[in-house]
């Protein structure tokens, strides 16, 4: 089967996390050549092939290196339209990107700034393109509570040019999530849609937690790997839509075993919508195209198998109807 021409629904992808190294090394090369960075070369801080970041070494490849080289208006925008090209390459029809508001003060940007640029980007892009993307707005679990609010209230502004949700993400090791109650309960009293990194590391799965996080109520869940039973049967009463990331679980070790243990096994029972994603493709390097190979190997799935479960993604995107509809007409029976 060609996993690559296989139309493809991308809905867990964090945009920094999604820059390839190649990009990463050109950004870096202008840089170096204009005497503008001390970093680094990406090919040497990340080499080809290395791929095994687990959750300690993850996080600080962000706010240690990759936010210090992309630090102006060129590298957001190139980066960006980077992303969005690979994706379309890799034959995926249907994106919702995610990312961080980051104001860059060195550059004058501010995270409104942050935003429009990718938007504008994102605009572009659809307009002179067969893929849709729609954007995400995060706010990072290290976050307070007026840095909440402000992701929703972003989210809010933008929400008519390409913004569909909020979501939380970060470092599961760091934050109390009950202290951003009120940003989910304005973002749903304003129609924003909610998706929720969930269970991802076993500190950040205590039924309070994990409780709490349902409580937001959001439409979609992410990673899902340590969770009880009892939240098991809530989340498949309310039939969440599951963002499932196969190779990063392995990669970073959140998983115990390999890629046919990984739990897609145990939910693709469940009837929960699953949307097969990267996660972070610039990091642990598996395209949407290798994730659908690498389920096909390691769970037995055929040609229809893999069919109905990209089909399935369809049902739990934060979109309309009309574009669900487009959707159903261009993925594979
Ligand atoms: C293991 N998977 C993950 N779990 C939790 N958070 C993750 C993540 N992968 C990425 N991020 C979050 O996304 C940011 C980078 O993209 P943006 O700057 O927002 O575009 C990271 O700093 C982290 O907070």
């Amino acid at each position: 089967m060609d996993f690559r021409a296989l139309p493809k629904i991308e809905l867990h992808a964090h945009l920094s996390g999604s820059i390839s190294r190649e990009c990463l090394h050109e950004i870096w090369l202008q840089k170096k050549e204009r005497g503008e960075t001390s970093l680094e070369d990406p090919l040497v801080e990340m080499p080809a092939g290395k791929f095994d970041y687990d959750l300690d070494t993850f996080f600080p490849l962000f706010s240690r290196y990759i936010y210090a080289l992309c630090n102006d208006l060129t590298s957001l925008i190139y980066t960006t339209n980077s992303v969005l090209e690979d994706f379309q390459a890799d034959g995926v029809v249907y994106l919702e990107l995610r990312t961080t508001p980051r104001a860059i003060p060195s550059a004058n940007i501010t995270k409104d700034d942050y935003v429009q640029t990718v938007l504008d980007c994102i605009s572009n892009f659809n307009a002179s393109s067969s893929m849709k993307t729609n954007l995400i707005l995060s706010i990072d679990r290290r976050n307070d509570v007026p840095t909440a609010l402000q992701v929703v209230d972003l989210a809010i502004k933008f929400r008519d040019h390409g913004v569909v949700g909020v979501d939380l993400c970060g470092d599961p090791a760091v934050g109390d999530v009950s202290i951003f109650q009120p940003a989910f309960a304005k973002a749903k009293q304003k129609n924003l849609k909610i998706t929720i990194h969930f269970a991802e590391a076993p500190q950040s799965s205590t039924a309070k937690e994990l409780w709490t996080l349902l409580s937001y109520n959001p439409g979609r869940i992410g990673h899902v790997i340590h969770v009880p039973d009892d939240v098991k049967e809530e989340i498949i009463r309310r039939k969440l839509g599951l963002e499932l990331c196969l190779s990063c679980n392995v990669h970073a070790k959140m998983i115990t075993g390999t890629y046919s243990d990984h739990h897609f096994g145990w939910w693709r029972e469940t009837g929960c919508p699953i949307a097969l994603s990267t996660d972070d493709v610039g990091v642990f390097g598996s395209t949407l195209s290798n994730e659908y190979a690498l389920i096909a190997e390691h769970f037995n799935l055929d040609r229809k198998e893999i069919c109905d479960l990209a089909r399935g993604a369809i049902d739990t995107i934060f979109e309309s109807e009309d574009e669900k509809q487009r959707l159903r007409e261009i993925v594979w029976k």
